[in-house]
């Protein structure tokens, strides 16, 4: 399987991963999750026709030459239920969202009334039928499904769950995701300085990547460049629905975690991507876990997770949107691109008359996480292109925010 695009790629771990069981959590831990069920209106919202404005109920009618002075019979606030009915030359002090008098055919606000006692108000201008009135059922009717299966569970409809009165609801189940880091060479967040040893970096980024996606992973910590020590680690990633591991994917004489995989029984389905950063991206799969072999090399790490980890992750949620939202952009300056792999470069965003402006963030070698960290977006430099002139009109993937698409944007 030489000579993989990121596009062949994808589709390889998107057509092998799926989406996980369903669990049922409870309405104030369900943000950003999947419906697994439709979900259906229990009632009339409104239950009648209410006002939608403070102010007077009348007989639109009796105000088509206003002024005009009406009696005021009743007064009725959010709540209360009319007792009469407005006959002609009447009205009702009403409040918004209380349910309209029989009789009245429209509300006229407050502001457009002048008060000529505590029972009579002067209605200055006409109004015409059903002004400011909210319909029985406007919002939504009775039996009526109000959220489709597989929609993200944003605030508006977190909001809608509790209007349909579901204080828990079903939903995809999260994956259980562990991150493993691979290397003599690293030093663990806790172990003591040593100015020699390379800081594991890999494991925390991961960990943020997953977390940016509302899932919180394991981390299984470093695994030692001694086969049986990364065999143990790796037995216990595989429990997991996902397991990342860094390091040790590409030829090197230590890099022992491809065929420790095989070895495990997982069945490898790529091990490297024309890419860069992140060549050396490994995929396999076991009968309940998906393994991505991440590059070591910090950036190339955190690409190959946009790439592939994230909208593997998305569809296990349920998600039908898995993709990294991408936005055009104007370069500022040239990329030059003089070999025939995907280029991600890193990328500052601005938003100028006329769109969005791209500028590279600094140095781009894949172990400089000083220009990933500025980064907004990954501006994509297809595999054919000869390099990118200043002014050119190009694609980025957004890297923050919470908004994806359904398609990866285009063919790299
Ligand atoms: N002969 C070849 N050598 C290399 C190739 C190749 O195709 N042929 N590919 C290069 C590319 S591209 C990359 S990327 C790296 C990836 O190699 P590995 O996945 O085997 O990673 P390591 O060799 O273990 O480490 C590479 C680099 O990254 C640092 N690293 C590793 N883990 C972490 C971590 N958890 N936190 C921070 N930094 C980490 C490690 O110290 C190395 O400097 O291979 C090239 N070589
Ligand atoms: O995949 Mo390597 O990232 O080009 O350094």
């Amino acid at each position: 399987m030489e000579h993989l695009t990121v596009t062949a790629a994808q589709r390889c771990v998107i057509e092998a991963v799926g989406q996980l069981g369903t669990e049922n959590v409870a309405l104030e831990q369900c943000l950003g999750r999947v419906l697994a069920e439709d979900v259906r209106a229990n009632r009339d919202q409104p239950p009648y026709d209410v006002s939608a404005m403070d102010g007077f109920a009348l007989r639109s009618a009796d105000v088509a030459k206003a002024p005009a002075t009406l009696e005021i019979i009743e007064d009725i606030k959010a709540g209360d239920m009319p007792r009469k009915t407005v006959q002609a030359g009447q009205c009702t002090r009403i409040m918004t969202g209380a349910p309209v008098p029989p009789g009245a055919d429209a509300v006229i606000r407050v502001e457009d009334t002048q008060s000529v006692s505590d029972a009579r108000v002067q209605i200055n201008v006409p109004v015409k039928p059903d002004n400011d009135i909210r319909p029985k059922g406007e919002g939504m009717r009775n039996g009526e499904v109000v959220l489709v299966k597989g929609t993200e569970l944003t605030p508006g409809a977190v909001g809608m769950l509790a209007m349909v009165k579901r204080s828990s609801v079903q939903v995809y189940r999260q994956p259980r995701v562990a991150i493993l880091s691979t290397g003599d060479e690293l030093e663990g967040l806790n172990d003591p300085f040593d100015a020699n040893k390379i800081p594991d970096a890999n494991s925390y980024a991961l960990m943020a990547q997953v977390q940016a996606l509302g899932v919180q992973p394991t981390l299984l910590g470093i695994a030692r460049d001694k086969p049986e020590e990364l065999r143990l680690y790796l037995q216990e990633g595989l429990q997991f629905d996902a397991l990342l591991v860094s390091g040790g994917t590409s030829v090197g004489v230590h890099d022992y975690v491809r065929p420790t995989l095989e070895a495990l029984g997982v069945q490898m389905r790529f091990w490297r991507v024309e890419m860069k950063p992140g060549h050396p991206m490994a995929f396999g799969a076991t009968a309940e876990s998906f393994v991505f072999g991440l590059p070591g090399n910090p950036v190339s790490s955190m690409v190959c997770f946009e790439q592939f980890v994230l909208p593997a992750l998305r569809r296990m949620m349920g998600h039908a949107s898995i993709y990294r939202r991408t936005v055009e952009a104007r370069l500022t300056h040239e990329v030059k691109h003089k070999h025939s792999r995907t280029e991600f470069v890193r990328v500052m965003l601005s938003r100028e008359e006329g769109g969005y402006t791209a500028t590279s963030t600094g140095a781009q070698g894949s172990g400089i996480l000083a220009s990933m960290s500025k980064a907004e977006g990954l501006l994509v430099v297809p595999p054919q292109s000869k390099g990118l002139a200043a002014g050119s009109l190009v694609t980025v993937q957004l890297l923050d925010g919470t908004a994806y698409q359904q398609e990866a944007g285009g063919e790299w």
